[in-house]
């Protein structure tokens, strides 16, 4: 049960290092000043690169957004207030507007700073600041500071990889005379590849390695009691209750649109569950959602996206080759499309999305089914809030609902909603860190439509 004070108007209090243990507090003392110092460390690295590109100008560059970045690192060490924004970018404004807004929510009485305030906020905050130090200094303006992890991370599941496009392979090979419940078998298989393609993001370990080894078909099994919450019996349903007709004769959607989280293996998966989708003709257009700025060290940019199919299409592998270029050839048709906008790489919780960036809401409305890729989509879908663990997922959502919705997450931060009564507290006892340690995970389903339905009570997705 919650106590009182920790909600307002029944709505429970964000998730903050204001609680000393809590793991919003240890990652904002020990994590994020580890990820703060490895990019200084990368930056330094390159300083010989930027010279041969830009001269000495590029040594300035250099110097300049290291000062900014160790500047950043002792505001955040020891608790300074949160600062406005002062580069150009187009979200400068909004991010400015969000300060004033904590500023309100927390009163007058003490800054918005990195140990009081919530830690969606300054966690997000960090990444856009670092993003800043880079802006502030042109020359090396585009330089992504996390990429060398990210392609790491990929070349280094490449076994992995290329067993999943052998996978595909096979599956396309034979997809004419599967029945549907091999359909299904099959789906269920990508569907959970693509969901534990999200143990491998980089921010979680501070930029350790943390790539794919083995195949990932065959540790299906095993995985599985680990999924905590499993709807993907009705994400295959809202597939098929869409209107249209796939190739097959099933009944395909018109549109599933993925907001994408890590780059390196667990993009891999996206794509091989966003291939199953529209070869098998459950799906005829996917929509990707990625970042445009690099974000939480390893999501996906654009150039990452595209840097991953080209890498495939090079490859000397001849199923990993012939998958990239499928991929290529989905992009041109328009079959598979990728977007970025703005609103991901901000603090928002989901339910303000609505509001705050009414267009990105009208586009995830278009789809019959968006798939929420990762933990920090999680932390933001409900709020990053103190939720009582049996709190339904669509309480949670807080009326964020632009069409059938499911979270693909293993969980590595410490919000956890939708569970049964007592599976919490036996998790608790089994395993204290069950929230954290990225080994659990789960497929949780949300439709705005069934919403009467879940009024009696019965249903709770
Ligand atoms: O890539 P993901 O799955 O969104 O995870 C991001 C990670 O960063 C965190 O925000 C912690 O810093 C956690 O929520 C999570 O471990
Ligand atoms: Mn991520």
């Amino acid at each position: 049960m919650m106590a009182a004070d920790t909600t307002v108007y029944g709505v429970p209090l964000s998730l903050s290092a204001r609680v000393t243990g809590s793991f919003a507090y240890l990652t904002i003392r020990d994590r994020l000043p580890t990820i703060l110092t490895k990019v200084i460390d990368t930056i330094h690295r390159h300083k010989n690169i930027f010279f041969e590109e830009y001269g000495e100008e590029g040594i300035n560059a250099e110097k300049q957004a290291i000062s900014l970045l160790s500047k950043l690192r002792n505001e955040l060490q020891t608790d300074k207030p949160v600062l406005e924004l002062t580069d150009n970018f187009q979200d400068v404004e909004s991010w400015n507007q969000y300060l004033q807004r904590q500023q309100r929510l927390q009163g007058d009485q003490e800054s918005v700073s990195w140990f009081k305030s919530p830690w969606l906020y300054v966690e997000c905050y960090m990444y856009r600041r670092i993003h800043e130090a880079l802006l502030l200094n042109p020359p090396i303006s585009n330089f992504d500071v996390f990429n060398e992890g990210k392609t790491q991370s990929f070349l280094e599941s490449s076994q992995a990889v290329m067993a999943l496009c052998t996978y595909l392979e096979d599956i396309h090979k034979n997809l004419k005379n599967f029945s549907k419940n091999q359909l299904l078998e099959h789906f269920n298989k990508v569907l959970q590849v693509s969901l534990w393609g999200n143990k491998c993001d980089l921010s979680i370990s501070a930029g350790q390695e943390n790539s794919q080894k083995n195949s990932p078909i065959e540790s299906l099994s095993s995985l599985q009691p680990f999924i905590l919450v499993d709807h993907s019996n009705l994400v295959w349903s809202t597939l098929n209750s869409s209107p249209g007709l796939g190739e097959s004769g099933i009944k395909a959607a018109d549109r599933v649109d993925i907001v994408l989280d890590n780059a390196g293996f667990e993009l891999v998966t996206d794509l091989v569950l966003a291939d199953f989708l529209v070869s098998s003709g459950l799906a005829r257009q996917i929509h990707f959602h990625g970042k445009s700025l690099p974000w939480f060290v390893s999501d996906v940019t654009a150039n990452d996206f595209q840097w991953t199919i080209r890498q495939t299409m090079a490859s000397n592998h001849k199923w990993m080759s012939k998958s990239g270029y499928q991929w290529q050839s989905y992009l041109k048709k328009g079959v598979w499309c990728y977007h970025d906008h703005p609103f991901w790489t901000q603090p928002h919780e989901f339910c303000d999305m609505a509001a705050d960036a009414p267009d990105l809401y009208g586009t995830l409305q278009k789809a019959d089914l968006v798939l929420f890729k990762g933990d920090l989509n999680y932390r933001k879908l409900t709020g990053d809030r103190d939720w009582d663990h049996t709190v339904a997922f669509s309480s949670a959502l807080r009326g964020f609902g632009p069409a059938p919705l499911c979270s693909l997450r293993t969980l590595k931060a410490n919000v956890q909603v939708g569970l049964q009564p007592g599976q919490g507290e036996k998790l608790t006892s089994h395993d204290p860190n069950w929230m954290t340690s990225g080994k659990y995970a789960v497929i949780q389903f949300y439709n705005p439509q069934s919403e009467k339905f879940q009024m009696t009570g019965n249903v709770d997705f």
